[in-house]
């Protein structure tokens, strides 16, 4: 598959705002690893996740959500560039129509044939994940690349979930997963740098920790991944979920902090 059909191919809502006027901390970027700092003083992260909490899972016509109970601390993320506790409140993916690409962010201009973003809001100064995402501090998304390798015993189980939500606005009970188990073995290497969301509203009230080591699952676990639609049953037409990446964005002299040297 070339890169050529790829912009042509993209799904209307990503052809959207390409950046926002006037944001000047725009995500995804692209991940310069000689010209980011390492800075001493960044923590280990501290995941720490209840399965319990772990709700449904549905497919809102951008990607597929796993979401979790987030009205208690019961599920938090503390440590690593963080001052406050965050509450874990959903994850999902980013992927593409083939492995060459499908990642938000890129190391080196590398692409990634997918990546997952989990989501957390800072319960220690908001109420709400909604009051959350409008603040400077809001938010703190943990990006994990995807690479093609063997299958992911953990991804499993929300795979064979993903046929029951084929169609946009479809839910599906989903259970006593443990978001824990889609991390990489190490996490004490990421990168910290100061963003946004990736789609819309696209606010910038996200503190973004992308892990250096990926997660390796197999070609046919993605491929599920793409069987997904963009479309509601009702549509004639149906459109593969696939490609729903925002490009990468300006950096605009923000600093990317690396935790290991
Ligand atoms: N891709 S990402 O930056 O990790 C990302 C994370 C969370 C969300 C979910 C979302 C965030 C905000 C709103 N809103 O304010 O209407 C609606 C949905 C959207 C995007
Ligand atoms: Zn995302």
């Amino acid at each position: 598959c070339s890169s050529k059909y790829v912009l042509s191919q993209i799904h209307p809502m990503w052809q959207g705002p390409l950046a926002v006027p006037g944001g000047d901390r725009q995500s995804p970027i692209d991940i310069i690893q000689r010209k980011s700092v390492f800075d001493s003083e960044l923590k280990p992260l501290v995941p720490d996740y209840d399965p319990d909490t772990c709700q449904q899972m549905w497919n809102n016509g951008y990607s597929f959500l796993v979401e979790y109970d987030d009205t208690t601390d019961k599920s938090t993320l503390k440590g690593g560039p963080l001052q406050d506790k965050f509450r874990l409140c959903q994850f999902h993916f980013h992927w593409g129509e083939c492995n060459d690409w499908g990642s938000e962010h890129t190391v080196d201009r590398r692409l990634f044939p997918a990546e997952l973003h989990l989501v957390h809001w800072n319960s220690d100064k908001y109420s709400l994940f909604e009051e959350a995402v409008m603040e400077d501090n809001g938010l703190a998304v943990i990006g994990v690349f995807l690479k093609v390798g063997k299958r992911h015993e953990g991804l499993q189980k929300l795979v064979d979930a993903l046929p029951a939500i084929r169609h946009k606005e479809s839910i599906v009970e989903f259970t006593r997963f443990d978001a824990a188990c889609l991390l990489p073995s190490n996490i004490d290497d990421y990168w910290a740098y100061h963003g946004s969301l990736t789609t819309p509203p696209l606010t910038e009230s996200v503190s973004w920790i992308v892990m250096k080591q990926p997660i390796e699952v197999s070609h046919d676990q993605l491929a599920v991944f793409r069987s997904l639609l963009f479309t509601s049953a009702e549509e004639e037409v149906q459109k593969s979920m696939v490609n729903n990446f925002r490009v990468q964005q300006p950096l605009r002299g923000r600093t990317v902090r690396s935790s290991f040297s």
